[in-house]
């Protein structure tokens, strides 16, 4: 049986469910055989009716009828058991699936975008509805009927029961020679899924620009190129399972009929009664029934051995960080020190590093400005302190300790970021700050209350006509990009974190705006300690200390002031900015 490693575990507490559909299934096959018993009796009876068989008839009539009941009861119970089971399989596994999604953090580079993962969460988990509610057991059944079908034969025609073993036996071939045929296949069908799936909610989101740009006809041509792509494999694939499948009718056809022309030989020569003949008719036909069926499944199979697949190479991803055995929680009783030795650090595939013996500290509740011109290594020095990533080498402290000792979880709670591309999440703009207030109740309202007048998000929702409870869009589209910037500054307060991280915060605001961040800037010191990636004089007039970065290595670091009289990188891009020819980068 073609059971893939990463789904075996989610099986485990359904062997019963899976069993019990198989068991119901055995049963329906075994009232066939009932109704194929009927049947011959039936049409014993009506040939001998001159003997007085009307009461032989209305009796093998009616066990007939009762059987045919009793297997439509049987097919009814597989099916709910089937549903039932591949549900809890699937509730498993998308939970699974889920956790992972979250373990894998944002540190992980997803090798087809993050559109890419999409289908495997959804449309994947979802493939294993068919795969493990029908055909799984249904490869159970494929192999028990037929053997208890057989078993009868043997005693009512050992030569059709041989005739019938032979065309049974071919179908492990033909599962054997699917399972090669379509392993690799089914892992190149869904990579072409996936990618076609990226590059489809790609140029959704990127309508605006590829319209602007008047690409929209080129991205349509590379999307049909895709999507022609993703067809020729599935045709190439349904015309193997197709191939496949005509061997396995070959087999089924050449069964009955060898098992017809042998039964009637055997009548010709009187060594089976026309009853028997009948019997062994139907009995034959019930034997490939099963796997008749399973050929019905198969287009199911194919889909979840491919999801299947999708699903354990997922779960199989190792995150980049993960907690230490006896990893500790961050303590956050008040702003943290923060301090990088020596790090180092390349992305997976790049062909430098991003940040080569980066050295710095700060002391707690300061706010650092870190500066440098674009590919500097401002982004990845806010990641590496937020523990997206690990440092290949040389460590990141915070007061003092290893962020690699500390517990992921326990870190994440005491920090917050306001990203470079802020994302907020469909819902309303209080749902969108609440996600980070904690647990709902009194406390977070306030927390939410507090933030949303401190990032002054109030002024934001008196615009729109439903307040703090309107829709903000999916990414928050529905608002513009100075809005969506404060609605993402409040949900950081509402974190109430103790490191606050600023990527670019200020790249969207307004001068309104930008005010507020500067005197946010100022009031929070020494509450928390605040590292802004900064863009502007004006937020960088109000750090403690700035960081000035060029090709991932420390070229200044020290109070604004100090580096303003030097000669150095700072001073120069202070004159620059005054000159209105540059900006602090
Ligand atoms: N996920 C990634 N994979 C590979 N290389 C990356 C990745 N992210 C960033 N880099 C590379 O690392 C270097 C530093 O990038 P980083 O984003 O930290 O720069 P930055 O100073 O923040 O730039 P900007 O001001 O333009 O945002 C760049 O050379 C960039 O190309």
């Amino acid at each position: 049986m073609y059971l893939n490693r990463g789904i075996r575990p989610f099986l485990a507490p359904v062997r019963g469910g899976v069993a019990a559909t198989a068991a119901a299934a055995v049963a329906a096959a075994g009232f066939s055989v009932g109704v194929a018993f009927g049947l011959a009796s039936v049409t014993g009876a009506l040939l001998r009716w001159g003997d007085g068989g009307a009461p032989a008839v209305a009796g093998a009539l009616a066990a007939t009828a009762a059987c045919a009941a009793g297997r439509g009861v049987c097919l009814w119970v597989r099916d709910q058991l089937a549903t039932a089971t591949a549900a809890r399989v699937k509730r498993a596994v998308r939970a699974r699936v889920m956790d992972r999604i979250y373990e894998l953090g944002p540190g992980h580079t997803w090798p087809r975008g993050r559109g890419g993962v999409q289908p495997t969460a959804v449309d994947g988990v979802e493939h294993l509805q068919g795969y493990i509610g029908f055909y799984l057991p249904q490869l159970l059944v494929s192999w028990a009927v037929p053997a208890v079908l057989l078993a009868v034969l043997v005693a009512v025609s050992p030569p059709v029961a041989a005739v019938v073993l032979v065309c049974v036996l071919t179908v492990p071939f033909a599962q054997r020679l699917w399972r090669l045929v379509l392993r690799d296949r089914a892992r190149d069908h869904w990579d072409r899924f996936e990618a076609f799936a990226d590059r489809v909610g790609d140029t959704v989101r990127g309508l605006p620009t590829l319209v602007a740009l008047g690409a929209a006809d080129r991205r349509r041509a590379h999307l049909a190129g895709a999507a022609e792509d993703l067809r020729a494999a599935t045709t190439a694939n349904m015309r193997a399972s197709l191939g496949v499948s005509a061997v396995m009718n070959a087999a089924m056809s050449v069964g009955t009929a060898g098992a017809t022309l042998t039964a009637a030989l055997e009548a010709s020569r009187g060594s089976l009664p026309l009853e028997s003949v009948l019997l062994v008719l139907f009995l034959s036909a019930e034997c490939f029934r099963p796997q008749q069926e399973l050929s019905g499944y198969w287009h199911e199979g194919f889909h979840g051995i491919a999801a299947a697949g999708a699903i354990t190479r997922l779960l199989e991803t190792e995150p980049p960080v993960r907690d230490r055995p006896g990893a500790a929680p961050a303590e956050w009783a008040g702003p943290p020190s923060v301090a990088f030795e020596n790090v180092d650090f390349t992305f997976p595939g790049a062909a430098g590093p991003a940040l080569r013996g980066v050295s710095f500290a700060v002391p707690a509740g300061s706010v650092l400005a870190v500066v440098g011109a674009s590919g500097a290594g401002k982004t990845t020095l806010g990641r590496l302190l937020l523990r997206d990533m690990d440092p290949d080498s040389g460590r990141v402290l915070l007061q003092g300790r290893d962020l690699a000792d500390l517990s992921l979880s326990g870190l994440r709670r005491g920090t917050a970021r306001v990203a470079q591309d802020v994302v907020l999440l469909s819902g309303t703009i209080r749902e969108n700050i609440a996600l980070a207030a904690g647990p709902p109740g009194p406390e977070a309202d306030a927390r939410v209350a507090d933030a949303v007048a401190r990032a002054r998000v109030d002024d934001v929702a008196g615009q729109l006509d439903d307040g703090l409870d309107s829709a903000v869009g999916e990414g928050g589209r529905l608002l513009s990009g100075g809005q969506r910037q404060r609605v993402a500054l409040a949900r950081a307060l509402a974190a109430d974190a103790r490191l606050l991280l600023l990527d670019e915060a200020t790249s969207a605001l307004d001068a309104e705006n930008e005010a507020l961040i500067t005197g946010f800037l100022r009031a929070g010191r020494g509450e928390r300690t605040m590292v802004v990636i900064a863009h502007r004089l004006s937020t960088v007039a109000h750090a403690d200390l700035v960081l000035v970065l060029d090709r991932g290595r420390v070229a200044e670091f020290g109070p604004p002031g100090e580096l303003a009289l030097g000669q150095g990188h700072w001073a120069r891009l202070v004159d620059a900015q005054r000159a209105g020819t540059g900006g602090v980068r």
